[in-house]
């Protein structure tokens, strides 16, 4: 595919993945359009181990856009970074094909690894706006990560994980319950609105009697 092919494919991603967008022209307004073009030449360079001239181009495009694609990263077809401010992607980072991320999105390091120290993100994955993904391990392909997670170990494929630390909560559209909730005790509400009616019963009961008491004393 030509240069201008290549364009009309990221035209068209931002089109399919935006429901913000009215006019196609408008594609040209977004970062995400700017800095994965521009991530694909500073990738060239990266291969070729023009490593400073890389890295300088790279971050020309984090002041133009306020995203940070390492020069290092791999990454597939159809990503889309909406909004974008904010969004770091790590040297040893993979991400697949047609992956949504929005702004404030991590994909870095822990700071305890070394080599391959980012994560691998599947294809179809969407990362929802300041999760942050930290380690090298994979993100299993359509899976779903909540808005403000900080995701630490594996996540199995077609799942939503949520929270701090991340937890799968759904997976293959099931809800999945919590591990700490206690499975033998659980909340009884019939119970509950038993000994409710039960304690009502009782003082009516008590009522009617002092009424009857009241009703016998003036027959008397
Ligand atoms: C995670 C998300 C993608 C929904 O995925 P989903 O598979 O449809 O999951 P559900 O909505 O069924 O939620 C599953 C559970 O996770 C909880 N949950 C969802 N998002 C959550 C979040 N960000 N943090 C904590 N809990 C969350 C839900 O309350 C639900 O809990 P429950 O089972 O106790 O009711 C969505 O909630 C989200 O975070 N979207 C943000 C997208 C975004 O970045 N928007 C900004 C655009 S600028
Ligand atoms: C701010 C926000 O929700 O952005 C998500 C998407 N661009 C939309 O407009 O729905």
């Amino acid at each position: 595919m030509g240069f201008i092919g290549y364009i009309k494919e990221e035209m068209q991603i931002i089109k399919e993945r935006d429901p913000a967008i009215k006019t196609p022209f408008e594609v040209f307004l977004y970062p995400s359009f700017h800095a994965i073009i521009r991530y694909r030449i500073a990738h060239k360079l990266y291969l070729q181990k023009h490593y400073f001239l890389a890295r300088w181009f790279s971050q020309r495009t984090v002041r133009k856009t306020g995203i940070e694609i390492h020069p290092g990263a791999t990454i597939g077809k159809g990503l889309f970074i909406d909004h974008g401010h904010g969004v770091v992607i790590g040297e040893t980072a993979i991400v697949g094909d047609n992956v949504t991320l929005y702004q404030g999105v991590t994909l870095g390091g822990t700071g305890k690894e070394s080599g391959k120290r980012h994560p691998t993100i599947g294809n179809n994955v969407m990362i929802s706006a300041g999760a942050k993904i930290l380690g090298s391990f994979t993100v299993g392909e359509n899976s779903k990560i909540g808005a403000g997670s900080v995701v630490l170990s594996e996540v199995p494929p077609n799942s939503t994980v949520v929270g701090v630390p991340g937890r799968v909560v759904k997976r293959d559209n099931v809800k999945i319950p919590r591990e700490d909730m206690d499975q033998v005790h659980l909340p009884d509400p019939v119970y509950n609105d038993l000994t409710v009616l039960q304690l009502e019963n009782k003082r009516l009961k008590h009522e009617l009697k002092q009424v009857c008491e009241r009703l016998h004393k003036l027959e008397k």
